[in-house]
């Protein structure tokens, strides 16, 4: 590893950033197929931010890439959780761009589901995801679309 990265391992965490893609209402949940020790479980689409780049900017790059999506950042959801260290879990709500193809589990993910409210915890969600989405359940309805 570099040395500019191995020193802002040791000092600084890393911004994982979280999309709640909004739909109509729904959430899209997305379950992961690796590592091994994540698989099965359901999370929020997204990635690490690269040195330098702005998480919204993140946010669109890897939607793109893992989803194949045109996604449009609305807001941050406020909070931030712990993940494996360095991580660190902020969360943006986002809506698909007009022409947006839809979703689909082209990296990372081996199935999507858009869940409504009441249905958000049907799924196996990751345990350090949990707060974040119940932070976006409570803004669900109220603050979006
Ligand atoms: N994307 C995402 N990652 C999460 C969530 N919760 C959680 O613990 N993680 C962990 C899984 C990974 O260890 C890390 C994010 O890595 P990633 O594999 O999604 O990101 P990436 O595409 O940038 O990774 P990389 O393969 O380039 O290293 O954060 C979540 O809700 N969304």
């Amino acid at each position: 590893m570099p040395e500019s990265r191995r020193l802002r391992r040791m000092t600084e965490r890393i911004v994982v950033v979280g999309a709640a893609l909004l739909d109509g209402g729904r959430l899209l949940a997305a379950r992961r197929s690796a590592p091994p020790e994540l698989a099965g479980r359901w999370e929020l689409p997204g990635g690490k931010v690269e040195p330098g780049e702005r998480p919204e900017a993140a946010l669109v790059r890897e939607l793109r890439e893992e989803l194949g999506v045109d996604a449009e950042p609305v807001e941050r959801v406020p909070g931030e959780w712990p993940l494996r260290p360095p991580y660190v879990l902020q969360v943006w709500t986002a809506s698909l761009r007009p022409g947006s193809a839809a979703p689909a589990p082209l990296e990372d993910h081996d199935e999507l589901r858009w869940l409504t409210p009441d249905r958000i915890w049907d799924v196996p969600w990751l345990d350090q995801d949990v707060p974040a989405v119940r932070e976006v359940l409570t803004r669900l309805g109220t603050r979006t679309r």
